[in-house]
């Protein structure tokens, strides 16, 4: 299988004037693509390519998927990504997404080179336009609320009835209880994520952007599904999104600062 080649820019922004989906940064190709600026549909099958014959850390890949970020503003959308890509947690003053972001990242599931193109939106509801035309071209999402706010977790539902809308039927989505670190503050409890989770058939995980918890878990979990779903006659045992994260997925306690 051969790899493709990222572009060198890694990020990239859309501000909220130009809603287009397919404005996505230096390359023009196609998120989700196996085949990056082909015209293969966003969520069709990678095409099958010639072995690599090298190149390693996050500049090629095998496969490439495109993951939103989504939830109210100010459940940690934005630092959860950087935990992800940087490692590092954003403290201090809270700088609100203006339009939609996107960074880029390469996971290897299994030996093969995913390349998630994670797409940070803004929770604000003025960006609502503009957020909703991206989810269309999106495979997974990735839906926060805040376990200290519950505002946040009570508009789930809300979030949920515009997925139904916007996103494509078969788009993997993950439930994610974000700032489990602060157990001081928290106002909504596991159970209660577990419960709303089960009731709409949504894996579920909480997640601290401030300590790391279970932050790789969730990309990976995501990463491990869409691996898997894009493969024509997959070797090993079917991967199950839900039984993983509920199975590798560390308690709060185990992490707090
Ligand atoms: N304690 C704690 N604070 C967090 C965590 N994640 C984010 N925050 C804080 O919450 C605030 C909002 O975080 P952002 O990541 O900017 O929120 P967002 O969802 O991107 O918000 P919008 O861009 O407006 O949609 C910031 O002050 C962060 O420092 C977390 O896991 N734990
Ligand atoms: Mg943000």
């Amino acid at each position: 299988m051969s790899r493709k080649k990222t572009s060198k820019s890694k990020a990239g922004s859309v501000p909220a004037a130009s809603a287009l989906p397919a404005a996505n940064g230096s390359r023009p190709a196609r998120p989700g693509s196996a085949h990056p600026g082909s015209e293969t549909p966003p969520n069709g099958p990678p095409q099958p390519s010639r072995p690599s014959l090298g190149g390693g850390g996050d500049f090629y890949y095998d496969v490439a998927f495109k993951v939103m970020l989504v939830g109210d503003s100010g459940v940690g959308k934005t630092c959860l990504l950087v935990r992800f890509k940087d490692g590092a947690f954003l403290a201090g003053t809270f700088i609100s997404t203006v339009g939609i972001d996107f960074r880029n990242k390469v996971v290897d599931v299994d030996g093969m080179k995913v390349k998630l193109q994670i797409w940070d939106t803004a929770g604000q509801e003025r960006f609502r336009s503009v957020t909703h035309a991206y989810y269309r071209d999106a495979h997974a999402l990735l839906l926060l609320y805040d376990v200290t706010n519950k505002a946040s977790f009570d508009n789930i539902q809300a979030w949920l009835t515009a997925i139904q809308e916007y996103a494509r039927h078969d788009v993997v989505l993950l439930l994610l209880g974000n700032k489990v670190d602060s157990a001081q503050e928290r106002v909504v409890k596991r159970e209660d994520g577990e419960k709303l989770a089960k009731e709409y058939g949504l894996p579920f995980m909480e997640t601290s952007a401030k300590t790391g918890l279970n932050v790789d878990l969730a990309f990976t979990a995501i990463a491990k599904e869409l691996k898997q779903r894009s493969m024509k006659a997959p070797s090993e045992p079917r991967f199950r999104l839900h039984d993983y994260v509920k199975r590798e997925g560390r308690g709060a306690s185990c992490c707090r600062p």
